[in-house]
């Protein structure tokens, strides 16, 4: 592998992770699918974890599959970069076969903002990244459609969608969502209830980097590298439907 910069790094490690992710799929097979969801995070993680400390060795890491005193090492909170790693977003979806809405998040955080990511979509055959940002595609007025979790939607995201004139659509992923509004098989993606950094870090890294909207629920900026690594709400959509989606938000929360 050939390091030219950060933001060919995290495309080359997703991309490589995803393609790992494939062959665990092959080999384990579908029969036992939490053996499968464990071999999945479990390898994948440590091909990260080994390569960033090969290729970025002053760097401090941030994956969701770290230990929990991994996670609460205070230097991360000294550390100029981390890398904010989901080594398997979409387990539950990686294990069900046919299915192609899981993704490898790799995000580097540098001085208070997300500096580069890439989202690596393995079974769709595709990375996004803040190399080359997707084009977005541009909204006409009318009906538009908001990704939400097929197995844990908000409870106020029915009512959202009927205020603003949307309907649902369940994808698995915070990635996988993220990426469908930015190669637009949705406009919108609405989170709330439970998440944390991991899930979202490189996704909105190439979504802002695309131009799109990123953002809490409640409009403010989505921020990353915290002690407490919760990150539990977040909107994405196309710039265009952002006023819309947060008034809609904020009329609902009132
Ligand atoms: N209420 C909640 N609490 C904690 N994590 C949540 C959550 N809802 C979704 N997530 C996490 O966000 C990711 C996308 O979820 P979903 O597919 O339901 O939209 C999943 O990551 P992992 O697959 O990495 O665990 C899932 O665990
Ligand atoms: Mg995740």
């Amino acid at each position: 592998m050939t390091i030219r910069d950060d933001h060919a790094l995290a495309a080359d490690l997703a991309t490589e992770a995803g393609e790992r992710l494939l062959r665990v799929r092959e080999r384990v097979g579908f029969s036992d699918s939490a053996a499968l969801r464990a071999e999945g995070d479990r390898s994948s993680h440590v091909y990260l974890m080994e390569s960033l400390a090969r290729l970025r060795p002053s760097d401090s890491v941030l994956s969701e599959e770290a230990t929990r005193e991994e996670r609460l090492d205070p230097r991360r909170l000294k550390a100029e970069r981390v890398w904010i790693v989901d080594p398997l977003d979409g387990t539950r979806e990686f294990s069900e076969e046919g299915r192609a809405d899981w993704a490898v998040h790799v995000a580097l955080w540098e001085r208070g903002r997300l500096a580069a990511g890439a989202v690596a979509l393995p079974a769709q055959g595709r990375t996004l990244t803040t190399s080359e940002p997707p084009e977005l595609p541009s909204f006409d007025k009318g009906r538009f459609r908001i990704a939400v979790s097929r197995t844990r939607p908000p409870e106020f995201v029915q009512k959202l969608a009927y205020l603003v004139g949307a309907d649902l659509v369940p994808i698995g992923s915070a990635g996988a969502k993220i990426s469908a509004v930015l190669t637009g098989e949705v406009e919108a993606y609405v989170h709330a209830g439970g998440q944390y950094e991991w899930d979202s870090a490189a996704p909105v890294a190439v979504a802002l980097a695309a131009g799109a909207h990123a953002s809490r629920i409640d409009g403010s900026e989505a921020t990353y590298n915290q002690a407490d690594p919760s990150l539990p709400d977040i909107l994405v959509s196309l710039p265009e439907l952002a006023a819309s989606l947060l008034a809609g938000i904020r009329d609902l929360h009132r």
